[in-house]
């Protein structure tokens, strides 16, 4: 059995790009998160410290997406998997980010990767 704790729609403002005039800008991205889990022991105790803290997850990617200066989105996703996994003890987690308006025509554009720990 997995349970999922997500977070859709996160949006950051970063410097993020290829470009020369993007490295002169901040850009919004959005980060959708689902984080594999046990959520069955908070739920019996009812109490914050046995589950993760979505809020603290909001809070660590906005600090380090705001101070990062990554080319590409896949390095930023890379990294944002990695530190769910590390920092919050997460066995799997699924990351999706956004770059709205990256694409002249398109809705939008991103990536999506799934990474496991070990
Ligand atoms: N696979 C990728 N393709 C592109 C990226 C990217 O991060 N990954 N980035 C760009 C530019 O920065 C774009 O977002 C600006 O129009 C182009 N292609």
């Amino acid at each position: 059995m997995t349970d999922i704790i997500y977070l859709n729609d996160l949006k950051i403002d970063t410097v993020i790009g290829v470009f020369e005039w993007e490295r002169r800008i901040k850009q919004t991205i959005s980060i959708d998160l689902e984080m594999a889990t046990d959520i069955r022991k908070a739920a019996q105790s009812d109490h914050i410290d046995d589950t993760l803290n979505y809020k603290a997850v909001a809070k660590r990617l906005i600090s380090f997406v705001e101070e990062s200066r990554f080319q590409l989105v896949e390095t930023l996703a890379e990294q944002v998997a990695a530190i769910i996994i590390e920092e919050f003890d997460v066995p799997r987690v699924k990351v999706r980010i956004n770059k709205k308006g990256a694409v002249r025509y398109a809705g939008d554009v991103g990536i999506i990767i799934e990474r496991s720990k070990g």
